[in-house]
């Protein structure tokens, strides 16, 4: 694996059901995505986005082909070193922020790391903190902080641990354009100031304008690909496809 690869699928394949039911949700993805690099995953609704997001940060299992993150082939390693990859080396944000309701911010922050019976890289910390604007708000539970500031804690507990790479499903899905906005700029600057390495599924062109690339998806297939896009050139590409999923 080339030094500015941070992970890898290589020929993945996820089948669902049996039959007439089967669904080639993967169909043979094989990708390299770049350290130090936002990439967007993009395509229609049921084209195989979430399953090769969860496959790559190890949430799910492909049906065949591998997964590499950071060097280590995450592809039949056994639970206990699955669990560890997953804890140290891989960040997730979801649409839905995921966060413990009777925990303050900090604690939701520090939460994976107290865990693992980790301390966090205090200057790191302090970085991340500041980074995304939460500083005044850490003794405040998820109930008391809009969307977006819940966002923001969920984008912090994925970046505290320093992780290989972070993962985001469609990170922004629930929140009104200028949330999104501060989630987008805070994902960009991890990437271009803290040399982050961060992967996010989006249906939203305007999110995937601020990545460095462009995945495009279709029937479990990689389709195209951009590089430098813009909200427009993406939309553009959207128009494209036909929405259709697949079935074998
Ligand atoms: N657990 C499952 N069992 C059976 N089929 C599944 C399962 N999970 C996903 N699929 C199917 O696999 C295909 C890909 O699903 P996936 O969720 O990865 O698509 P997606 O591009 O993320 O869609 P969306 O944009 O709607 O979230 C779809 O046809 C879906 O119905």
């Amino acid at each position: 694996m080339a030094t500015d690869v941070i992970a890898q699928a290589i020929d993945l394949r996820k089948i669902y059901g049996e039959g007439d039911a089967q669904v080639r949700a993967l169909d043979g993805v094989s990708v390299d995505f770049g350290r130090g690099q936002m990439t967007a995953i993009m395509g229609p609704s049921g084209s195989g986005k979430s399953t090769l997001m969860h496959c790559m940060a190890a949430l799910d299992k492909p049906t065949s082909g591998e997964v590499v993150i950071d060097g280590t082939t995450v592809t039949g390693l056994r639970d206990k070193p699955l669990t560890k990859l997953r804890r140290d080396r891989v960040g997730f944000i979801f649409q839905s922020f995921n966060l413990v309701p009777t925990l303050t911010a900090g604690e939701n922050i520090t939460l994976p790391l107290d865990i693992a019976g980790r301390k966090p890289d205090p200057d790191w910390y302090d970085l991340v903190i500041d980074t995304v604007g939460l500083r005044d708000r850490l003794r405040h539970k998820p109930n008391e902080l809009s969307g977006g500031q819940q966002q923001r804690v969920a984008c912090a507990r994925a970046l505290v641990s320093k992780p290989a790479i972070v993962f985001a499903d469609e990170p922004t899905g629930n929140l009104d354009s200028s949330a999104s906005a501060g989630i987008l700029e805070f994902l960009q600057k991890s990437v271009r100031e803290f040399d982050q390495s961060i992967v996010i599924v989006t249906h939203d062109p305007i999110a995937a304008g601020y990545a460095d690339r462009v995945l495009f998806l279709a029937d479990g297939r990689i389709v195209d690909e951009m590089h430098e896009p813009t909200a427009d050139k993406v939309l553009d590409r959207m128009r494209g496809f036909d929405g259709s999923a697949r079935r074998s």
